[in-house]
């Protein structure tokens, strides 16, 4: 699942301006660092040669001979390659790792918590900043995540690192949804809803509409203890009881994630049929 934290209009993505072709396809294997904020990208230097891949405002460049032996043991040189590809790229591709959440809410046994404080910890170790942790949704549901709470407080928590977690409502009763969320740390939580009312219904039990309704309450909750909030839509191409979903759809969805203050919306293939024509 992927998502743009800001959308990004034609007019606003980058040109990419590559000297030479191959020394992208190299510095590609071995990425470290990326600054977001101003675009700055330097691959790592583990070899004897030297490459800068930097941005400036709209264009990027690479510049200086690059020959690597750390990719696959190839050294390999691109004098022959075209002097110059452009195309266009985003500024950054943010990955919000979903694993935990999304993988382990279809898994036939239930996976100890430890295990999943476990998993969570190594997926931060391998660089991902944002970790969706888990859902506070009804056991009877999605038993398999009936855990949340002690999974939250489980993970030791950050200050660079997010841990999103899915909240259905505010509360049913007792300490449920949001408020157990929130109880239990999170300082980031995710609305889900759909394009379709098929799927709605299947989902979360409740109409587009009564999804919305819920998710101003827990919005407006959420903005009062400063959390920050992800949105999703559901079956954003297709659905698997009503086929084609029209795009209007989408947007009206998405449209009120965003004025109930998502700062962020992932708009979800959920069925994955959103491939290429022909
Ligand atoms: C939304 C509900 C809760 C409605 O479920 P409901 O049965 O309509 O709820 P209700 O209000 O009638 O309450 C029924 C029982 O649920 C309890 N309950 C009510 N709320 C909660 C809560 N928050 N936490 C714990 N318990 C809760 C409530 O207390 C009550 O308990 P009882 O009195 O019977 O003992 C239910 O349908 C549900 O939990 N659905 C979750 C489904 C889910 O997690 N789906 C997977 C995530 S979505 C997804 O994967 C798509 C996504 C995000 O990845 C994007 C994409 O790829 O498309």
């Amino acid at each position: 699942m992927s998502s743009l934290e800001e959308p990004l209009g034609l007019g606003d993505l980058p040109k990419l301006s590559i000297n030479r072709l191959g020394s992208f396809c190299q510095s590609a294997c071995r990425s470290t660092a990326d600054d977001r904020s101003t675009g700055n990208y330097t691959p790592s230097n583990s070899g004897n040669n030297q490459t800068l891949f930097h941005s400036t405002s709209r264009s990027w460049h690479l510049q200086g001979q690059y020959t690597d032996s750390s990719c696959n043991g190839v050294d390999m040189e691109f004098r022959t390659l075209p002097q110059k590809v452009s195309w266009d790229l985003p500024r950054f591709v943010k990955v919000v790792e979903v694993g935990p959440r999304d993988g382990l809410q279809n898994e036939k046994n239930i996976v100890p918590t430890s295990v999943k404080i476990e998993l969570i910890h190594k997926l931060v170790a391998s660089g991902l900043s944002v970790v969706e942790a888990t859902s506070f949704v009804s056991p009877r549901w999605v038993p398999q995540l009936a855990d949340a709470k002690d999974v939250l407080e489980g993970i030791q928590h950050a200050p660079d690192v997010r841990f999103p977690v899915l909240t259905p409502n505010l509360r049913r009763c007792h300490l449920q949804g949001f408020e157990a969320a929130v109880a239990a740390g999170a300082k980031e939580v995710a609305v889900f809803a759909s394009a379709s009312e098929s799927f709605s219904k299947s989902n979360i039990n409740c109409t587009i509409e009564e999804s919305l309704a819920r998710y101003r309450d827990v919005t407006s909750a959420a903005k009062k203890h400063g959390i920050r909030i992800r949105g999703y839509v559901s079956c954003v191409v297709g659905c698997p009881v009503e086929g084609v979903v029209h795009p209007s759809k989408v947007a009206y969805v998405a449209k009120e994630l965003y004025d109930m203050g998502c700062a962020e919306i992932s708009l979800g293939d959920t069925i994955g049929v959103g491939t290429p024509a022909g």
